[in-house]
């Protein structure tokens, strides 16, 4: 760690961190900063804890030991609600019933009821605000169409429309484009690239995708059976020793047009 990243300015901080779902630990002793501006690609085997480290910053998580602070605030079951709200949360996407009677319009404007509280009269700037983001996110067309006739893309907008409705200071991303197409992948990762730098936000991202994170991220974290294994700037990520000890299988990197490339 660079002199630079001492400097008191984590936005999210996380000591000897550990969480647990009942019995089973499934993070241990985490420690990381994450500045204010910094966008963190989290990559990692199955079940190494990546979503697990997600849900410690927003509250979500079971803490089982160590201390983490978010945006100031340490993170206890009584500081978490006030934190989701200032937390934007896209979680790993979930089937829909295609019946399900709820527009896109409708679904986004769920991500203001933190704030403005359930079943209470929606503020026309939220509203506002709704069609604006709509845009944003490309998916003004598609307003008034039930949330169940989505394409996995499309539903992965709505999920980023929703959550910045929150106004929130840091965006979890958990696997925003798994099952999608590589053509839907990237249009997904560029507009959650262009969202962090509008909205000046941190930002974490848990991913499986080793060849575009890099050009994310500025950070990358290895996790692996709950620990963090590494941490570091992004252009350090593709390294084959690195990246063979992670996934416990030799991978291969290869330069293209001067880029290292992972070969899966
Ligand atoms: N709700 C839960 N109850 C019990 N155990 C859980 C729960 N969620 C996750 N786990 C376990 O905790 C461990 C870490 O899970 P986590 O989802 O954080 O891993 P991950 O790295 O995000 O995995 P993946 O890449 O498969 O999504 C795994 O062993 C998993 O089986």
């Amino acid at each position: 760690m660079s002199a630079a990243r001492h400097m008191d300015d984590a936005v999210i901080r996380m000591e000897n961190a550990s969480a647990a779902y009942g019995r089973h630990v499934a993070m241990r002793d985490v420690s990381i900063d994450i500045r204010r501006g910094d966008f963190l690609g989290v990559i990692g085997p199955n079940g190494a804890g990546k979503t697990t480290l997600l849900t410690v910053v927003n509250g979500l998580g079971q803490l089982v030991g160590g201390r983490v602070t978010a945006l100031g605030c340490e993170v206890t079951p009584a500081s978490a609600g006030e934190l989701r709200r200032r937390i934007g949360y896209v979680a790993q996407q979930q089937d829909i019933d295609p019946l399900l009677p709820i527009s896109v319009r409708e679904s986004i404007l769920v991500g203001c009821m933190g704030r403005v509280g359930l079943l209470r009269r929606i503020p026309r700037q939220a509203r506002e605000r709704t069609e604006e983001l709509m845009a944003l996110v490309g998916l003004d067309a598609l307003a008034d169409r039930p949330l169940g006739h989505l394409s996995g893309g499309e539903r992965q907008r709505v999920a980023i429309a929703r959550a910045l409705l929150q106004e929130p200071e840091i965006l979890l991303l958990d696997e925003p484009t798994a099952a999608l197409d590589w053509q839907a992948q990237r249009e997904i990762l560029a507009l959650i690239q262009s969202i962090h730098q509008r909205f000046a936000l941190t930002s974490l991202i848990v991913t499986h995708d080793l060849n575009t994170i890099p050009d994310i991220a500025n950070r990358i974290a290895f996790m692996k059976a709950g620990r963090l294994m590494w941490e570091g700037p992004a252009d350090h990520a593709v390294d084959e020793q690195r990246l063979s000890v992670l996934y416990g299988t030799q991978i291969r990197v290869a330069d293209f047009n001067g880029r290292r490339h992972v070969c899966y």
